[in-house]
This record gives C-alpha cells, structure tokens and sequence, in this order.
C-alpha cells in the first residue's frame, strides 16, 4: 500500500509518495519532457528499468560521489538539457541519492532561470531526508553547499526497493539522518533505531525501513511546510551538520555525509553535556547508539580545533562572525545556540579526538 504526505506550501505544494513499487508512478510523468539525470553507479544498477519505465526525451550521466557536486557538473548538466532543447516547460527527474537529488534540483532552479523536477530517491539518506524540502545545491572548496537555492521538487517518489542494492555504509549514513531527525524531534523514532541494530545494518530486514522512512518525511515535511528558508525552526534540521560539514571539507570529502553528521551528534553531545544543556547520560545513549550502527564516533586527527573552527565560520546559520550551532536539550529536543565561546568548542572537540 502506498502512504501519502503533503508537503504544504501553498501553491507549491506537493506530495511524498512512500512504498514498495512507488517507481512504476514514474510512468505517468507524462504531458511534458522529462530530462533524467543520474550517476554512474544508478546508471549501471537501474539504468535499465529507467530507460524503459521512465519517460524521457533524454538524459545524462556523472560520475558518482561527492567529490562531483560542483558548479561544473551543473553546468554540464545544464548544457546537456540546452543541447536536447528542453525549454522552460522541462521535467528534470533526480533518480539518485542526495548528490543526484542536490543538484539536479540546482540545475532545475537555474535551468533557463526555472523548471520543474521530480526526486526519485535510490538511496535511504536521500528517501529520508535530501528529497523533501528544496534545499538544492553544491559544494565548493571553500565549503559544503555554499552555492544553491531553495527549489521544491513537484513530487517525491520513494520506492524502498531501491535498497536492494545499497551498501550497507550507505544505509548507515541514512540511519544517521533519522537518528539527527529522533534526537531533535522525536525520542520514539530514536529509541527505534537502539532496536536490534544489525537488522537494521549488518543483515537488513527491509521492512523496518518503510515507518523509518514515513516518520522522518512527516517530521521534514511539518518542519519545510512551517519554516521553508530556514529562518527558525528548520535550523534545528542542521543538527550535527555545522561539525559534520567541517569533518566532510576537511577529509576532502572522501567520508560520507551520514558519517559526518554522525560524529558531528558526537560533538554537539558532547559541547551540550559540558554546558549543562543535557545529561551525560544522554550524551552516553546518543553515542552507544550512533555506535552499534556501525557509525564513527570520534573525530579524526587531522581535523583539528583551529582547522575545524575556521571551517565551522563558514556555516551558513552564521551571523556577525558568531559560530551558529543546534544543541540537544534531551533525546528528542533541541535549539540553536549562538553564545558559545571558541574555547568551550575546541575543548568539546578535543574530548571527541580519536
Ligand atoms: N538537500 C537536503 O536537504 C539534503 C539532506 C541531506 C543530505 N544532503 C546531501 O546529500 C548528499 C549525500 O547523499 P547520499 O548519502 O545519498 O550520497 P550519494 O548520492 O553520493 O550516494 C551514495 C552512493 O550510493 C550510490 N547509490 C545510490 N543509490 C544506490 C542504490 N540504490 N544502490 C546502490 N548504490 C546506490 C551512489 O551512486 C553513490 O555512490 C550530500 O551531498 C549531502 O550534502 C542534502
Ligand atoms: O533540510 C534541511 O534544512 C537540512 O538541514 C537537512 C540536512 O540533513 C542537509 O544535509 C542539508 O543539506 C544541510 O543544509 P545546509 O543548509 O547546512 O547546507
Ligand atoms: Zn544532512
């Protein structure tokens, strides 16, 4: 059975579609081009079952992983959709994880200054979080997604059986979405996830995923339909980020996203615990969880204070130079917190050091 979410914003509202064999509504994307766009890895798993079950006048091919999400392969992608002459009316279709659904997004928005795109997500980071919510964009050596725009997607298709074929690494960076999603939101949905780790990672039992995946949209898409450009609330989505994404620039983006994000929970646990705003307990629970889903936990050495500092003042939830961060309250509550000195965040940072 398919569940249905509305994402409410008005006139450009759309709807979440989650279950076992929601592709096949690819099908009816009729009426106007569509322009597919993909990575390499998709291409070679599902470019088949795309080219016959998708309709399209044409597409085009990147190279996999994050170190692709640049101005330059939106550009590409943009040149390729004028060389098949789609016009504004174009349907841009995302089939991929969060780098394919990021950018493509991006190139939709600036696309002739404008045209429509689908999210077909294939991988669970991007069926549980990238998908929803119209944060596009790409990566710049200065920073993680520092250039994009917020564009909403006109439908969301989330079909579970794409998983068949995911790593089990990159079901780990989706778990880490939902538990960020549970730490800030909803202790219930991380509680879920403390169940029976492995059935969730070392030998997956699919059918866990498709409540994971319906909770973590219905909280996203409350957060988007309340605050669309992030000028409350949806800040609290960036929990774990503004370390995380200080991690991913200076690992040269060779960890993943979901991995960052993880031991950017670590950090953030940790700065709250030394500041009073939650208990070392629940610093402790956060951990063991990110933990027995196999994801890391301590901060590498080469990202050290200062380095991590000066990436952080690149966050985009910063103003007036003062370091922007979301910290939990408890396991299911969190604020952004502009007030916390330097020195208190390096010490947090050297406590997390591997
Ligand atoms: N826009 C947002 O709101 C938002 C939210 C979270 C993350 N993100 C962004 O999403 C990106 C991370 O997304 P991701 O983790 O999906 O990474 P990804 O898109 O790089 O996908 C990870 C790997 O899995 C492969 N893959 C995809 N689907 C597959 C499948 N079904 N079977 C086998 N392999 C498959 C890809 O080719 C890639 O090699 C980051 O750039 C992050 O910044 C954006
Ligand atoms: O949708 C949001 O808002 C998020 O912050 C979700 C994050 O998981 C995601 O990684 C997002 O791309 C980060 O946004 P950024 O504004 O920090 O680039
Ligand atoms: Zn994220």
């Amino acid at each position: 059975m398919m569940e249905r979410i509305q994402v409410g914003l008005g006139d450009r509202a759309y709807e979440i579609v989650i279950g076992p064999g929601a592709r096949a509504l690819a099908a009816d994307l009729t009426g106007r081009r569509n322009f597919l766009v993909t990575d390499s890895r998709v291409a070679e798993l599902w470019g088949s079952w795309a080219a016959k079950e998708i309709p399209q006048a044409g597409s085009f091919v990147f190279p996999a992983g994050e170190r692709h999400k640049t101005p330059e392969t939106v550009v590409s992608i943009c040149r390729r959709a004028a060389e098949l002459r789609f016009d504004r009316k174009a349907r841009f279709v995302a089939l991929g994880g969060g780098v394919v659904g990021d950018m493509t997004g991006f190139a939709a928005a600036i696309y002739m200054r404008g045209a429509g795109f689908v999210q077909i997500p294939t991988t669970l980071l991007a069926m549980v979080d990238s998908s929803v919510g119209g944060k596009t964009g790409v990566d710049i050596p200065e920073g993680k997604n520092l250039i994009g725009a917020f564009h909403q997607p006109e439908q969301v298709l989330i079909d579970p059986d794409f998983l068949a074929t995911l790593p089990p690494g990159e079901l780990r960076c989706g778990l880490a979405e939902i538990l960020k999603t549970g730490v800030i939101f909803d202790e219930a949905l991380f509680a879920e996830l403390e169940r029976d780790p492995d059935s969730l990672t070392v030998a997956p039992d699919y059918a866990r995923f498709v409540p994971l995946i319906r909770r973590s949209c219905e909280l996203k898409a409350q957060v988007v339909a309340a605050d669309e450009r992030e000028a409350g609330i949806r800040a609290l989505l960036n929990y774990g980020h503004t370390f995380g994404h200080a991690v991913e620039l200076l690992s040269d983006f060779s960890i993943g996203h979901g991995e960052g994000v993880a031991v950017g929970m670590c950090c953030a646990g940790e700065l709250a615990a030394r500041l009073g705003l939650w208990t070392r307990k629940e610093a402790e629970r956060q951990k063991r969880a990110i933990a027995a889903l196999g994801l890391p936990v301590a901060l590498p050495r080469h990202c050290t204070v200062p380095a991590m500092l000066e990436a952080m003042r690149r966050d985009k939830k910063n103003r007036d130079g003062a370091i922007a961060l979301v910290l939990p309250r408890r396991i299911g509550a969190a604020e952004v917190n502009r007030d916390v000195a330097d020195a208190e965040i390096g010490a947090a940072l050297e406590a997390v050091h591997a």
